[in-house]
């Protein structure tokens, strides 16, 4: 049997990868695959079996170049992703198997979130300019009248924040979220996202059995108020687009009100010749933008948090920022007439730039695995030196924790050092290449790369510009801030406690 398994000349993971796949299996229920997996690339190489019909690459070519062309459904229907629908299944762009339904989707998506119109929108720069304004730093403020004066759980309200400004890009100031101002809302908001969070692996890797289960034996893999919390979630999504939808209606007033994701998604939808079956336009709009919102707020939120987490443990990289902070004009400073500085100045500040960089490189949010299928005809994989056909229909994956991690592209990658980010013209093209676009991952490629990259550094530049434009931080308590062994890796403790400091001007 082990000479038929068609990976049997491909380095296993374990003994038993090559001939079954409940290994594999067993590592993902304990939550151990990302560190397996980093554990077996260092030992065998670029690329691992890790189950009779399942490999891990960790190189580009032959690896991330190749395979994220490949299909994220097989042909058989199994696809990874489609535990991402939601309305009871209803696809959206992220969670499609097929690259063609996919890129349908996309076309209509690609142009209100590339970066030319975000960083020119006038709804975007007046939404951002009214949360950091009148919430983001009066609730900064606040805290100073606290038992404990200035001390915050910062991983909350970075979250609320990224919530805030993703939603009132997508459904207009009015229509949108106010998480920062409403914290009995945040905290159930939060309570229900998270509390779902560690029963993935059932529905996720088995949705056939977990189905099964169900139906037949009355036996639920997954508790029924995970079912309800996503109800929960489901409605208020489904609230904001009513909203959007009655402020479009009345006609939009203010920009900051223009729901620009929703508008643009309703007009290409109904204008679409495949209407999507039976589903209602107003359900797949609605699992459409619940995807973005989930995955806009979620993984900014965690990527700030270690923005803010390595600069309190680095006070010289914290002044260093607030001079650079101090050449915004205007500052960026509470005021009777608040302004913001113009998207593309506050873009090209480079220590700015450096310290994000260096956190979603070293911290990804998303540094699991993102399972493809290799084409039916098959498939060269692995680097020149070291390569395999691999025959199609076979899961494969390529990870950003682990590409992160390579020594040649990143000096002393474990270590975060924004610096590495900084003069980058000096570098050699290739090396240059290889650090900010080849090996960098934090965002994925091809296709299906993450289609919200530019909203989310711009919402993640502002912020960190509002934070420190202000205030120093240190830490007060961060145990439990390793991130998560999952596919989006947020701190195991949920949380981070810090202290402020108000600069003074
Ligand atoms: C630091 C912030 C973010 C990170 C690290 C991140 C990461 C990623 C990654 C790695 C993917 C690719 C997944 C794959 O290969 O299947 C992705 C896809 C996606 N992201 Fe993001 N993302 C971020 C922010 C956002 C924001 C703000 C939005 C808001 C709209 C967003 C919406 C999406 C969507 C809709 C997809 C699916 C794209 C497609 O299937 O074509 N993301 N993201």
């Amino acid at each position: 049997h082990y000479n038929r398994t068609p990976l049997h000349k491909i380095p296993a993971a374990h003994p038993l990868a090559h001939t079954t796949s409940l290994w594999i299996s067993w590592i993902r229920w304990r939550g151990k695959e990302n560190a397996t997996l980093r554990v077996a690339h260092a030992r065998v190489g670029a690329v691992v079996c890790l189950g009779p019909h399942e490999l891990s690459v960790n190189c580009v070519r032959g690896g991330v170049r190749d395979v994220y062309g490949f299909e994220k459904g097989d042909e058989r229907g199994v696809n990874w992703y489609s535990f991402f629908g939601n309305y009871g299944g209803v696809e959206n762009m992220f969670s499609t198997g097929g690259n063609k339904a996919h890129s349908v989707r996309k076309r209509m998506l690609s142009y209100v979130y590339s970066k030319s119109h975000v960083t020119t929108s006038e709804a975007l720069l007046a939404q951002t300019c009214t949360i950091l304004y009148e919430r983001f730093l009066p609730y900064l403020a606040s805290t100073f009248s606290g038992a404990d004066p200035g001390v915050l759980n910062i991983y909350a309200l970075l979250s609320a924040t990224t919530m805030d400004i993703v939603t009132c890009y997508i459904f207009g100031l009015r229509a949108g979220s106010n998480l920062i101002d409403d914290r009995e809302q945040l905290a159930w908001f939060l309570d229900l996202y998270n509390s779902r969070r560690s029963f993935n692996f059932w529905p996720q890797e088995f949705p056939r059995l977990t189905a099964f289960v169900e139906k037949w034996l009355g036996y639920r893999l997954t508790p029924k108020w995970v079912d309800e919390a996503n109800g929960e979630i489901e409605k208020w999504t489904m609230k904001m687009c009513d909203n959007a939808g009655a402020v479009l209606v009345q006609g939009v007033a203010r920009s900051e009100d223009r729901p620009v994701v929703y508008q643009q998604l309703q007009n290409s939808m109904s204008r679409a010749s495949d209407k999507g079956g039976d589903t209602p336009l107003k359900a797949q709009l609605a699992s459409e933008v619940l995807d973005h919102l989930a995955a806009g707020f979620d993984t900014s939120g965690i990527t700030l948090t270690y923005v803010v987490h390595e600069l309190s443990q680095n006070p010289d990289m914290q002044k260093r920022l607030q001079r650079e902070l101090r050449s915004l004009s205007p500052p960026l400073v509470p005021s009777s007439s608040p302004t913001l500085s113009d998207p593309k100045t506050v873009d090209a500040l480079p220590f700015l730039h450096a310290v994000i960089w260096e956190t979603l490189r070293l911290h990804s949010a998303i540094p699991g695995p993102q399972p493809r299928f290799t084409p039916p005809h098959g498939c060269r994989l692995g680097p020149e030196d070291a390569s395999y056909y691999v025959p199609g229909g076979v899961r494969v994956s390529a990870s950003a924790g682990l590409l992160h991690q390579n020594e040649d592209v990143y000096d002393r990658a474990h270590e975060w050092r924004p610096e590495r980010w900084l003069d980058m013209e000096k570098i050699g093209e290739e090396k240059r290449k290889d650090m900010e676009s080849r090996w960098f991952w934090a965002f994925g490629s091809g296709g299906r790369m993450c289609v919200g990259s530019h909203l989310a550094v711009y919402q993640m530049k502002y912020i960190i510009a509002a934070l420190y434009s202000n205030y120093s931080t240190a830490i007060v308590d961060d145990t439990g801030i390793e991130q998560t062994d999952s596919y989006t890796a947020p701190p195991k403790s949920d949380k981070l406690l810090i202290r402020l400091e108000k600069l003074r001007v």
